[in-house]
């Protein structure tokens, strides 16, 4: 596996399945402290000009009622344990909730959120709890229901392809039981290992291959949920088509927990592809990165199914902070192009015509290689999907996902690395360049409030006045939550409120996420 220049690989080109268990986010080492020396900050001390709503005071009785619900075992009150529920993955946030419930069916889901209602518990739904934007954990001292033990396939149909499982399943195990049924799950992301379905689709988590199968609002077929109210909405249907009306499951997907706890989805599973095969580039200019999209889209056409962009900046850190060899040399840029399709034939005859204009168009890709094995593709994938743990190696990290026009993709990187000049250890530039989404990450060894300050809202206008999105694909949680208006105009944010209202008239559904304090 030798840097080479990719149109000598050309004729060795292989057809390797991407293995399941390749990047499992749950496995990758984090730092064992955080920035601030242990354990991180309280998310309160960090933003201080949150309040806590009028909710009631958990009490002895609250605890007995959850016991009687979910049994004792089920109700953690035991700090150390909780503590787990309270930090995010990033170890940004840390909450304050005192009990952690986990329940096992809807009905238990239910009886627990009417017990909330009626007493004005806040509570903040949990699943894998791998989001980036603070908004699983709580924030004061909600009440965690986790989905965790709702665990369980419940149908698969090899026929039409729907699967319909309980929100608790980690998508990677339900991607094994597609695969046993000739199918895949048309999300993947780097978080596969641990995070959960029916967290999956609150954020409406896009992943590494939205540019082929869409998002989970056009694959989800049905859900039901635990409304704030403790009412059941069964949207669970497995149809294709279904114009009956408002699509009422779609205010679920990407509410981030605001509206409603998402306990069961029934999602429509692609055929899983018979050859997939991965090509990686060296290129030395951005605007070679989107002429090579651009080829891509062309020679490739239906069968590209990721097209990923990772900067030099990016590359050093998987390599200096997790010791990855990249087997290309020293490049601006890299690309990862992969493929999935039925005919090995054809794909490959697409592929190789695809790096021949690559290579023969003047100041595209100079150098590549192509993964000539399953341990190959394996590593290739996991010097894009392990930047986000690499980035964290260097000490505290401030995280943006935005999308942008292609043009303007890079210039904000370039323009944010000039102005943040000798503060930072890194400006690192990556992500799904076919959806427009970059992940723009800085990081200093601690948390410099200077330097936030330099970046926000600076970071937001700049994407705000070329009619980007502050949230591509991470949502808003609690850390984007007061920059929604950067993308959102003033009466849809109304109407979402208005929603807000509607379904959960206590507000006690994840209070302080999604939408804006005021
Ligand atoms: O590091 C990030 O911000 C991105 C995380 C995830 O969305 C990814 O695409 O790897
Ligand atoms: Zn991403």
């Amino acid at each position: 596996f030798q840097a080479s220049r990719a149109a000598s690989l050309l004729p060795q080109l292989l057809l390797r399945r991407r293995p399941a268990s390749a990047g499992a986010f749950a496995l990758l080492a984090r730092p064992a402290s955080s920035a601030s020396g242990g354990l991180p900050p309280l998310t309160t001390e960090i933003h201080p000009g949150i309040k806590r709503g009028a909710f009631s005071q958990l009490t002895d009785a609250d605890v007995s009622a959850f016991e009687a619900i979910v049994g004792g075992d089920h109700v953690i009150k035991d700090a150390d344990e909780v503590l787990s529920y309270n930090i995010d993955w990033l170890r940004i946030c840390r909450g304050q909730g005192q009990l952690v419930l986990r329940p096992k069916t809807t009905e238990e889901v239910s009886a627990i959120v009417r017990h909330c209602n009626k007493r004005r518990l806040a509570v903040v739904p949990q699943g894998g709890n791998t989001g980036l934007v603070g908004g699983s954990v709580p924030l004061f001292d909600e009440i965690v229901i986790s989905t965790s033990r709702m665990n369980s396939l419940l149908s698969i149909d090899p026929v039409s392809g729907v699967l319909v499982a309980e929100a608790g399943c980690v998508l990677e195990q339900l991607d094994r039981e597609a695969a046993s049924q000739g199918l895949m799950m048309p999300l993947d992301l780097g978080a596969k290992g641990s995070c959960q379905i029916g967290g999956n689709l609150a954020t409406n988590a896009g992943g590494l291959r939205l540019l082929r199968y869409g998002s989970l609002r056009g694959t989800t077929l049905g859900l039901e949920a635990v409304l704030p109210t403790g009412q059941v909405l069964d949207c669970l249907t497995t149809l294709r088509k279904d114009n009956t009306g408002y699509d009422i499951k779609q205010l679920l997907i990407g509410s981030e927990g605001t509206l409603g706890i998402i306990t069961k989805a029934a999602i429509l599973c692609p055929a899983r592809p018979k050859s997939v095969q991965l090509a990686f580039l060296g290129l030395d200019s951005f605007q070679a990165v989107l002429d090579t999209y651009r080829l891509a889209r062309r020679s490739l056409g239906e069968i590209l199914s990721a097209f990923e962009f990772i900067d030099s900046e990016s590359m050093r850190a998987v390599k200096k902070n997790l010791g990855l060899s990249c087997p290309l040399g020293e490049h601006s840029f890299y690309v990862l192009a992969e493929t999935s399709g039925s005919n090995e034939t054809h794909d490959r005859e697409k592929l190789d015509g695809f790096i021949e204009s690559v290579m023969s168009m003047d100041g595209c890709a100079t150098d590549g290689t192509v993964a000539q094995d399953a341990g190959q593709f394996a590593h290739l994938w996991s010097l894009r999907e392990r930047i986000v743990e690499s980035l964290l190696v260097d000490g505290y990290e401030y995280k943006y996902d935005v999308s942008l026009p292609l043009a303007d993709i890079y210039r904000l990187v370039e323009h944010m690395r000039t102005r943040l000049d000798g503060r930072v250890i890194r400006t690192a530039g990556y992500g799904h360049l076919g959806d427009g989404n970059l992940h723009l990450n800085f990081t200093t060894p601690k948390f410099d409030a200077k330097v936030l300050e330099l970046i926000e809202p600076h970071v937001f206008d700049w994407v705000r006045d070329r009619r980007g999105s502050v949230s591509a694909e991470h949502g808003l949680g609690l850390k984007k939550s007061q920059y929604i208006r950067h993308s959102k105009a003033d009466f849809a944010v109304r109407v979402m409120a208005e929603v807000k209202r509607l379904l959960d008239p206590n507000g006690i559904m994840n209070p302080y996420k999604v939408l804006p304090d005021e």
